[in-house]
């Protein structure tokens, strides 16, 4: 029997929604079997109006939720259903778990998942699922690129640099190069007086030799004269004519860059697999290098598929929305380096994304889908797969959101079918895309940077292991993860920082304990 008290918030929830847009007319019969509570939600971007209809959260069932009073598993309620089975699972559902008796002759669009002809493997965990996708990933040719071309690469190659750099000692103040012995047992009332030999400017050559009771005035950066072993700030000296007091013992080495403290000749600088940052392409270029073997680039084609996706700078007919995970894909990939490839909107046509898919492989290193991937009667990115020739990994995978993947492999390159939901699509593309991107570029670390957190605040934990958008913020030095409330899912990731895994169970997770989550690095990490 169905639990008085779900059913109670169930039919709550229900009032809350707006069903009077689905047509009940030219009905055939569907029957409840089962519901559980799963409930609409609507999104709003900021600065954009939103047709006037709810969005369903789910694929399914348009209904009034009043007609499943009474309703049980042994005790069906019977549902008219509209012919147009798209504008009713599109437009709005209630409850996920409906069967449908279909009559015979249904033209239904997603009869394969009916038969399941094809083996994939369906609801792998997400670690088992990124290790299979790991294994097949090829790395991508390499190439040498000029300095001022390398930036966000990877090295493809352990370097070693046969120089000491700096290739001599130098001073690092401005000041006087001595024998550091001569300044010891002085102080304050019994300074050592050292004769000025001359001076020193980086880049000259002046050669000088130092001994005991002598000293050269040197720049900063000036090569240090031979013999002298230290070096004492021309502040803490007195000059008299043509010598200084020293006050203060100045220890051996004191103000001076050893040759080779930046990199020892023979040492390997920069290892195989090391991104290329701003200051590593200023260490490359204080050792003299041109151009250094990196991995190529890559270009990640951004499939989105779904008939109710508009391109931005087109009006906005009802029911439809615009194509916002071009964008946030686009520049997800941007800011890992990689170079985005939108293919389009792609209607809900299995055929249409068969044919883009297969352009999209021949154009890039790897496919990525969004929208298509789940269980509705138009999520046909399987099906497409399949006419494509694409050779299908597995089907879902146990975190929500982003429990929506579908992967699939043809000729080497891999094709991966997120969710439509941005928030899904985000999580996927953070936990598992964003490694299989790393691994193909050379990456040396490639998973998700794992960190043990406190959580803030209590969490009701879910029958599905949940990974939940978060802030992360030190507290009196103790790292505290604030789980964000889903109000707009791209509102939401616009403060995420971290990504909280949070196990699946019925019991609370309490305020103070610890959990694991993924730092995501996005531009606001403060
Ligand atoms: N009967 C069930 N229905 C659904 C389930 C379920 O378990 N049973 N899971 C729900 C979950 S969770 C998710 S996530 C979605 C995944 O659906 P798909 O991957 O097939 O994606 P779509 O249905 O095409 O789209 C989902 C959602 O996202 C919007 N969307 C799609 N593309 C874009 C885009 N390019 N930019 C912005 N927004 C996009 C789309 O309009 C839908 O609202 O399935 C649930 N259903
Ligand atoms: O939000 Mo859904 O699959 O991505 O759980």
């Amino acid at each position: 029997m169905i639990d008085k008290n779900l059913m109670a918030s169930i039919k709550e929830e229900a009032q809350k929604v707006v069903l009077n847009s689905v047509n009940y007319q030219s009905c055939e019969n569907i029957v409840i079997k089962e519901v559980s509570n799963q409930v609409f939600y609507k999104e709003n971007v900021p600065g954009i109006s939103i047709p006037p209809v709810d969005n369903s959260s789910m694929d399914g069932y348009a209904i009034i939720a009043n007609d499943t009073n009474g309703a049980s598993i042994n005790k069906f309620n019977t549902f008219p259903i509209s012919k147009d089975k798209r504008s009713i699972a599109k437009i709005s559902e209630l409850y996920s778990k409906v069967r449908i008796n279909y009559p015979e002759n249904t033209n239904n669009p997603k009869d394969y998942h009916v038969n399941q002809t094809h083996a994939w493997r369906r609801k792998l965990p997400l670690e088992e699922a990124r290790e299979l996708l790991l294994q097949k990933v090829i790395t991508t040719p390499c190439e040498r690129l000029s300095l001022n071309e390398a930036l966000g690469r990877t090295m493809l190659e352990d370097l070693s640099i046969q120089e000491n750099v700096p290739s001599f000692d130098r001073s690092k103040v401005d000041g006087y190069a001595l024998l550091s012995r001569d300044t010891e047992n002085i102080s304050e009332n019994v300074p050592v007086s050292l004769m000025v030999l001359g001076k020193v400017a980086p880049g000259r050559n002046h050669y000088f030799q130092v001994s005991s009771q002598t000293t050269v005035k040197v720049m900063t950066g000036a090569p240090l004269p031979a013999g002298a072993d230290a070096v004492v700030k021309c502040e803490d000296v007195f000059r008299e004519g043509q010598y200084i007091k020293v006050y203060h013992q100045v220890m051996k080495g004191a103000n001076i860059d050893k040759a080779g403290q930046g990199i020892t000749a023979g040492e390997t600088a920069i290892s195989k697999g090391t991104l290329i940052t701003p200051p590593l392409l200023g260490l490359l270029a204080e050792a003299g290098l041109n151009d250094i073997p990196v991995y190529s680039a890559l270009k990640v084609a951004i499939i989105c598929t779904g008939s109710e996706l508009t391109e931005l700078g087109q009006t906005l007919d009802t029911g439809r929305i615009y194509n916002s995970n071009q964008y946030l894909l686009s520049a997800l990939l941007r800011k890992i380096g990689v170079e985005p490839v939108p293919m389009g909107i792609v209607p809900d046509d299995a055929a249409k994304i068969a044919t883009i898919m297969q352009t999209a492989l021949e154009k890039t290193d790897l496919v990525v889908t969004t929208g298509g991937a789940s269980a509705g009667d138009f999520d046909l990115v399987e099906p497409a797969m399949a006419m494509a020739g694409i050779e299908g990994l597995f089907s879902g995978i146990d975190i929500r959101p982003g429990k929506s993947f579908v992967a699939g492999k043809k000729g080497g390159k891999l094709i991966l079918g997120l969710s439509g939901h941005p928030g899904a699509a985000f999580t996927a593309f953070e936990l598992i895309v964003k490694p299989v991107i790393k691994k193909m570029l050379g990456y040396k670390d490639i998973l998700p940077r794992q960190v043990e957190v406190v959580l803030s605040g209590d969490y009701k934990k879910a029958d599905a292991r949940r990974i939940k958008t978060a802030k992360l913020s030190i507290e009196e030095g103790i790292a505290k993860a604030s789980i964000l409330t889903e109000h707009s899912i791209l509102r939401t990731l616009a403060d995420c920082n971290l990504l909280v895994d949070i196990p699946p169970g019925s019991g609370m997770i309490a305020d103070g304990e610890i959990v694991t989550a993924y730092i995501v690095d996005l531009f606001n990490m403060n």
